[in-house]
């Protein structure tokens, strides 16, 4: 047992040798108290417990009995489809051969198979409303399995990949398979009478037994790769007639009709909470699908937080679906938050804040997230949400106000103290008159603020508070009377959402007491209220109240910047900011210089116009393949902050050619994310194996890429991002890096369903026989990288032969570490290697940073606590990349080039 390496690398505490030895060191009492939990028989429970059950405890076991074993029917189900698509991409991967696939990740030996080809008729599908992927598809049946013996068993192997097939509302008919002229490809029925020739029926366990030995006999005459038979799946016409949809779904328009969107929030904290929020965001999921509805939706034990657009002509029906939902229906704390103005569908897709310059919508999906808490509160113990002050509903909210502002003016102390509980950027744009901020970043800093603020306030004081929706109020309001013992605490119902539509709605000509725009979250970011501009400028100082996001993908700070900078800045907060995206580092003067071209600079060669040299560049360099583009994509969907973090086509084609250039093609990357750059360089790595291919080196033998073989290895803590990267990488093992399939399965990807929650700690993919690739999730790459500096096996990584080329791209503050690392040992790192780190010019700042002259970002330009926060953490940042950067320039074992590349790419020699 590899224990040394066990305690020298955090990953190996990850590995599956150490959950072993772990598992099998359990306390017996947990073994014991598990099994009871996996629902045990009632006898076994009343033994084991010593005092007499009550009649509650006893339903409750028993409820909790029968979940468990619902949940291990599920389970198995999910794992035999899970071993099914496993066994299927290894067929796909792998070479033709018959049963004689390894996976390397863990060693599965693809057992021998049948292939059944499932075909469901029309009318069943019609009736089931079959998805396009589970109306025909591909089964696999390991030939020892019961289902080859059993009808039990044969359904229930059906039906664990057509999920929507109920018991006895189907028939079974088998025909042997249609062949290509070749004789090695199964066709597909096209119709049914196609699909009916020369069958016969399944109903008996003999019939299942006489079904596979056809398909035995078939593949002695046959040239396929395994034995294969057609399953065809009929309504069974004595079943029952099919349950009416849901009332809420009848006579229900095509969403797809609707001329408008319409915006609408809501939230729940039903008093039992929801038992089980994985399995109820997958019904929600469901439910919602007909309405192609969009949003973001956070579900956790304690409830449940939306905010979504709907198709405005089914809108009726989806919130007649939400009330038909037990946990939401009464629960949904002042019903749906609906905004009064739907949105024209071309308004609604340009509506939020332009992602890069693009127009985007405010949603562009519905994700429904499984989350600890629908709002994280970081509250030590958990309070009761259902006693959270009064809901004060808008209009009497408005009187209140009315009569404060009064107060105020006669200067009478006795009026509410009303507080706002959003975050700092969100009461900057729009606040209620006399209203005070709590000055906080995130909502976990709520509690101590509030300690003090209302430290000396008597306890019956009148407390009124609000947020957007509503949400965050019943957690303070439940913090103010648990925690703090206020008893006249009262909150806006429906938050300044609800207060401004129901103004617009009930009270139209009154005054808003609410100012300026209210911050919401989604794309637009803010919904103006009134023209009141509360807040300046980032870049001239002028009163706006518009909130956006720095287009430099690197920033992407949150600004408030007026219409005029905004088109000047081109979206940007800085001049810094703009220069990067408009030529990326290179002047912006250049593209203004006079053109040899036509005069409104367009490529006579290409016909194509080029904005800036950043575009002219990549424009007559080759191209890029296409699948990268979907990757960047995918990013943006799974893992939105983070997507700026995609070293990008530029950068990417930079990497491909250095790893092309490296003499045996041994690449490590530190900081996978989700793979990008890791394609790129495994692009490279590619090139250098089909060279030595050329040359007569071979490959595809393990020991040849173990060797000293061409070879990605790539390092990731996060397992979002991992999963991802997975994913995108057995894109290209399948598909190549080109070519409309590769693109397609990438486009599949954002289909959140279709990327994999990877389990194995190690994901091994070769490419094109010339090239292998290992993505290692691991808990810090430093440490993993220094073990692999001394041991020459860490894990399942085997490193006989040191790297060519480092990229350094993981935790910025360490980067000096990572490159000590490579230069101090030659089993990393070869003599004469590469290291690349990027960011080293930090967004510019560096160049302050050497002066220490920070002037454009002081504390004291800056009033917001957001702001000054993110400004200093730059700076430290900056400051830390300088330090590098000279101690780099002064190190003798390397000779170091600053590309000034996008975020400033730092390129090592190892000397
Ligand atoms: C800038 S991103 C990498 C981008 C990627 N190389 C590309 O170009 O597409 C940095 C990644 O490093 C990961 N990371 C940061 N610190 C790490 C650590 N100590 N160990 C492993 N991964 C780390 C982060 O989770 C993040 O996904």
């Amino acid at each position: 047992m590899t224990t040394v390496w066990i305690c020298r690398s955090n990953f190996c505490r990850k590995s599956s040798a150490f959950r072993l030895l772990y598992n099998s060191q359990r306390p017996l009492s947990t073994l014991r108290s598990s099994k009871i939990d996996g629902g045990n028989s009632l006898s076994e429970i009343a033994i084991s417990s010593s005092p007499p059950l009550s009649n509650q405890d006893i339903v409750r076991r028993r409820l909790e009995a029968q979940r468990g074993k619902r949940l291990a029917r599920q389970q198995s189900i999910e794992q035999r489809v899970q071993r099914n698509l496993y066994i299927k991409r290894l067929l796909h991967s792998g070479s033709s051969s018959n049963h004689k696939n390894t996976d390397q990740t863990t060693e599965f030996q693809v057992p021998p198979l049948y292939a059944v080809k499932v075909w469901v008729d029309d009318a069943l599908r019609s009736e089931l409303r079959l998805s396009g992927r589970e109306k025909r598809g591909r089964v696999f049946i390991e030939t020892s399995h019961n289902a080859t013996q059993t009808l039990k068993g044969l359904k229930q192997e059906l039906h664990g990949f057509f999920r929507a097939l109920k018991k006895d509302t189907f028939l079974l008919r088998a025909t042997l398979p249609r062949l290509s002229d070749d004789g090695t490809t199964i066709l597909s029925p096209e119709t049914t009478d196609q699909a009916m020739e020369g069958s016969w029926e399944i109903s008996t366990d003999n019939d299942v037994v006489k079904t596979f030995r056809m398909a035995d006999d078939f593949f002695q005459n046959a040239t396929l790769q395994r034995p294969a038979i057609q399953i065809n799946v009929l309504k069974n016409p004595n079943s029952p007639p099919p349950s009416p949809p849901p009332a809420f779904l009848q006579d229900m328009a095509n969403p797809n009709d609707s001329a408008t969107m319409t915006m609408l929030s809501f939230y729940a904290f039903p008093p039992s909470g929801i038992d089980d929020p994985e399995t109820f965001a997958t019904d929600l999921k469901r439910k919602w699908k007909p309405f192609q509805a969009l949003g973001r939706v956070y579900v956790a034990k304690e409830g449940v937080n939306a905010q979504m657009s709907v198709p405005t002509n089914v809108l009726p029906n989806f919130i007649e679906c939400c009330r038909s939902i037990p946990q939401l229906g009464q629960y949904m704390e002042n019903d749906i938050n609906i905004d009064p103005q739907p949105i024209s569908q071309e308004e609604f897709a340009v509506a939020g804040v332009p992602i890069n310059g693009q127009p985007a919508p405010p949603f562009r999906n519905l994700h429904i997230r499984v989350r600890t808490q629908v709002v994280a509160d970081g509250l030590n113990k958990p309070l009761d949400w259902q006693s959270a002050g009064y809901d004060m509903p808008p209009l009497e909210w408005h009187e209140k106000l009315k009569e404060a502002r009064e107060k105020r003016e006669r200067d009478q102390s006795d009026a509410p103290i009303l507080l706002d509980c959003r975050n700092t950027y969100e009461t900057n744009v729009g606040i209620f008159e006399g209203a005070e901020p709590l000055g906080t970043d995130n909502f976990r800093e709520s509690w101590d603020v509030l300690k003090e603020r209302l430290a000396d306030t008597p306890k019956d004081a009148p407390i009124m508070t609000y947020c957007t929706g509503g949400i965050r109020c019943v957690k303070v309001g439940a913090y103010l009377t648990q925690e703090l013992g206020f008893t006249n605490v009262s909150r806006l119902a429906g938050g300044i959402i609800a207060y401004d539509r129901t103004l617009n709605e009930k009270a139209q000509g009154e005054e808003s007491m609410f100012k300026g725009t209210n911050f919401v979250f989604d794309g637009r970011l803010g919904r103006q209220i009134t023209d009141d501009a509360l807040a300046n400028c980032v870049t001239c100082g002028a009163e706006t109240s518009l909130v956006s996001n720095c287009r430099n993908d690197n920033c992407h700070q949150r600004i408030v910047q007026c219409e005029a900078c905004r088109t000047s800045y081109q979206g940007t907060c800085s001049v810094a900011c703009k220069n990067r995206v408009v030529n990326g580092a290179m002047t912006p003067l250049r593209v203004r210089t006079p053109s040899i071209f036509t005069p409104d600079d367009e490529d006579p060669s290409t016909g194509k116009k080029f904005d800036n040299l950043d575009d002219y560049s990549m424009g007559h360099s080759s191209p890029v393949p296409s699948v990268y583009r979907e990757f960047e994509r995918n990013t943006k969907s799974y893992l939105a902050s983070g997507s700026h973090m995609v070293s990008g086509a530029s950068q990417g084609r930079l990497l491909t050619q250095l790893a092309s250039m490296t003499r045996n093609g041994r690449i490590l990357e530190l900081g996978t994310f989700t793979g990008y750059a890791t394609a790129c360089l495994l692009e490279g790595a590619r090139n250098v194996g089909n060279v030595l291919h050329r040359e007569g080196i071979s490959f595809p033998s393990t020991e040849a890429f173990d060797n000293g073989g061409p070879y990605v290895l790539s390092m990731e803590r996060d397992s979002r991002a991992f999963n991802l990267a997975a994913a995108h990488l057995r894109v290209i093992e399948r598909y190549g890096f080109d070519g409309e399939d590769a693109v397609e399965a990438a486009c599949k990807l954002r289909d959140e369903d279709e990327v994999e929650d990877v389990k194995a700690d190690v994901v091994s993919v070769d490419v094109d026989n010339a090239a292998r690739c290992q993505l290692m999730r691991v808990t810090d790459a430093l440490a993993t990288v220094e073990a692999l500096a001394s041991e020459a096996i860490i894990g399942e990584i085997l490193l006989a032969a040191p790297f060519d080329l480092v990229f350094v791209d993981a935790d910025k503050t360490r980067l000096l570490e990572y490159v000590e690392a490579c230069l101090s040992s030659d089993r990393l790192l070869k003599r004469g290697g590469l290291i690349v780190v990027d960011n080293v010019l930090w967004k510019g700042l560096v160049l302050e940073a050497s002066s220490r002259d920070f002037k454009s970002v002081t504390d004291s330009d800056v009033t917001d606590n957001v702001e000054a926060r993110k400004n200093r953490r730059a700076r430290k940042l900056a400051t830390t990349m300088h330090l590098f950067n000279s101690a780099i320039a002064k190190d003798d074992r390397v000779e170091a080039l600053i590309l000034p590349m996008r975020d400033g790419l730092s390129i090592m020699r190892k000397k």
